[in-house]
């Protein structure tokens, strides 16, 4: 049955992952009238199938990495993780897969929400296909904000459907280890998950096609992660890939390898990449092809659409794939979307509240392996492919009484990065257990672009990690 009924809001958000929500708030907030359209559980991949259990996998894994080189804690932790409790915590930090809680709370924040399927229809116009086969049309005011994410990308291998590979979806939700698990993929995706189900019991092997895991962050970053992993016993292998899979029956699935060799495996995960939820959505009603990421300015406002009202925020528009980076993003669009509402233009400034600018300056991003990884700026090979002259100064993290506090086989590197001309951090990098919680302050010192001779000045209490960034200031000055 189709019925049509129009709804008038100021803003219409498509999608209500994290990011969604997030624009709708500070649009709500700002007393612009909202609605936000979900076709599966609000909340998005974050809660439910990539962040939250992921990480809540990962934890136990890295904390009993540490007990176990702790004097005194290592009798304690010696047995095996306790694989039911893990899964169980891990389905709690998911929600159960319930959307009930985040619904309440769109709908508490002023919000309306609507579960269909949306699709663009044409300027500031949305068509939602609801569950019972209803459509609704959507008409915006002001804005209409697509914040449909993004899904993995299986690469094209001949029969890969008939495979069931996991996915990062299924991945993060299995209901039990498999006995051998083969991932595809050097990313974050790769690395974690690896960390995650060989600490689970299963034996992963992990295939990567380049040189060295994490490619896309400094060198050493990949090789300390990669070292641990071996020593926790998954077999890491390098500038290799796959030629051809194929399930057997219901059992084991056969990997060809570019080597030569052949692998057995009871499940393969395909950890190479994401893809823009854009291939239905109605871009072709707005003169975009569907499929594509959604380019945008730094007001997050789609470049390619006349008008100014058609905004793309999070993962869906490829400027920096993470959470708290779309979460910024959404109070940037938020702030912009209210702005033109007024009928005022919005800042142009480098660091304006209408300027999405830590995009392109400060992304920080923590790999959650162990050793954790956590950067933010620029790598060497960012420095030098945008030709910024850098000083590049290194420390050895094990080296501090701190770290050896921490856990007494502290492994870890620290790289900073300072602009020559400028005199601030321009890119950092820490490996190490615990340097997560290090991150903030690199992201502090770049975006606040602080002078290194002020940096002096932050005096790191003795004895924490954070005493890395006196050292790293000492190695520049006696180098
Ligand atoms: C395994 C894994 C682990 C990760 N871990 C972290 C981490 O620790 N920290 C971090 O910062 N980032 C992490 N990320 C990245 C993070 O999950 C994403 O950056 C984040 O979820 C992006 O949020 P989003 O709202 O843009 O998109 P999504 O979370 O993908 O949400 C998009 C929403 O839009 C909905 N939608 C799509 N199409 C439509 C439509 N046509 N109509 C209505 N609704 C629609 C979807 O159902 C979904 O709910 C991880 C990713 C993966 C895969
Ligand atoms: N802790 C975190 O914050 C966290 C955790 C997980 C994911 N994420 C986000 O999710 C995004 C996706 O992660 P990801 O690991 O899936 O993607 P990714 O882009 O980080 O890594 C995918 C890797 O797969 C490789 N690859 C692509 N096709 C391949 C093929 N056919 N065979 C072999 N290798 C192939 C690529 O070279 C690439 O290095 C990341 O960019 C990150 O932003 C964040």
């Amino acid at each position: 049955m189709t019925t049509e009924n129009i709804r008038s809001y100021d803003v219409i958000v498509i999608g209500a992952g994290p990011v969604g929500e997030n624009v709708a708030d500070r649009t709500a907030a700002a007393g612009l009238s909202t609605v936000v359209v979900e076709s599966e559980l609000a909340g998005g991949e974050c809660s439910y199938w990539a962040c939250e259990p992921s990480k809540a996998l990962l934890r136990p894994a890295l904390l009993r990495a540490d007990a176990l080189q702790v004097p005194g804690l290592d009798p304690a932790v010696k047995n095996p993780l306790d694989t039911e409790a893990v899964l169980a915590h891990r389905d709690r930090m998911s929600a159960d897969w319930q959307d009930d809680g985040q619904v309440e709370w769109i709908k508490s924040a002023g919000i309306d929400f609507l579960r269909g399927h949306g699709r663009l229809a044409g300027e500031r116009e949305v068509s939602v296909e609801t569950a019972d086969g209803d459509t609704v049309r959507l008409r915006a005011r002001h804005a209409v904000v697509v914040c449909t994410g993004s899904r993995a990308a299986l690469p094209p291998l001949s029969g890969i459907e008939t495979l069931r590979p996991w996915t990062s979806r299924e991945a993060t939700s299995a209901r039990r280890p498999p006995r051998r698990l083969a991932i595809v993929g050097d990313g974050v995706v790769g690395a974690e998950m690896a960390t995650a189900w060989q600490a689970r019991g299963s034996r992963v092997t992990l295939l990567a096609r380049g040189e060295g895991l994490l490619p896309r962050m400094e060198p050493f970053a990949g090789e300390l992660v990669t070292e641990r992993l071996r020593e926790a016993g998954a077999d890491v292998r390098f500038g290799i890939s796959v030629v051809t899979a194929a399930r057997v029956g219901d059992g084991e699935v056969r990997i060809t390898l570019s080597d030569g060799g052949e692998l057995a495996a009871d499940e393969v995960l395909f950890a190479t990449g994401r893809a823009p939820r854009s291939e239905d959505i109605g871009l072709g009603a707005v003169g975009l092809t569907p499929g594509d990421w959604l380019a945008t300015d730094d007001s997050l406002t789609v470049t390619a659409v006349p008008g100014s009202w058609l905004y793309a925020v999070g993962d869906v528009n490829r400027r920096a794939l993470f959470t708290h980076q779309g979460k910024y993003q959404a109070r940037v669009a938020g702030a912009v979307i209210a702005a033109r509402a007024r009928g005022e233009e919005p800042g142009t400034g480098r660091w304006s509240p209408h300027s999405s600018t830590a995009d392109l300056e400060a992304v920080p991003a923590v790999v959650f392996t162990d050793p954790e990884v956590a950067s933010v700026g620029l790598t060497v090979r960012e420095a030098e492919r945008t030709g910024r002259a850098v000083d590049v100064v290194d420390y050895d993290i094990g080296h501090l009484a701190g770290a050896v506090q921490y856990r007494p086989d502290y492994r870890g590197r620290a790289r900073i990065l300072v602009d020559r001309d400028r005199q601030v951090v321009v890119g950092a990098t820490f490996v190490g257990p615990g340097v997560g919680e290090l991150l903030y302050s690199a992201t502090v010192a770049i975006t606040g672009e602080v002078p290194v001779e002020r940096l002096w000045h932050a005096v790191p209490a003795f004895p924490t990690i954070s005493e890395v960034w006196l050292r790293l200031l000492e190695t520049r000055r006696d180098s």
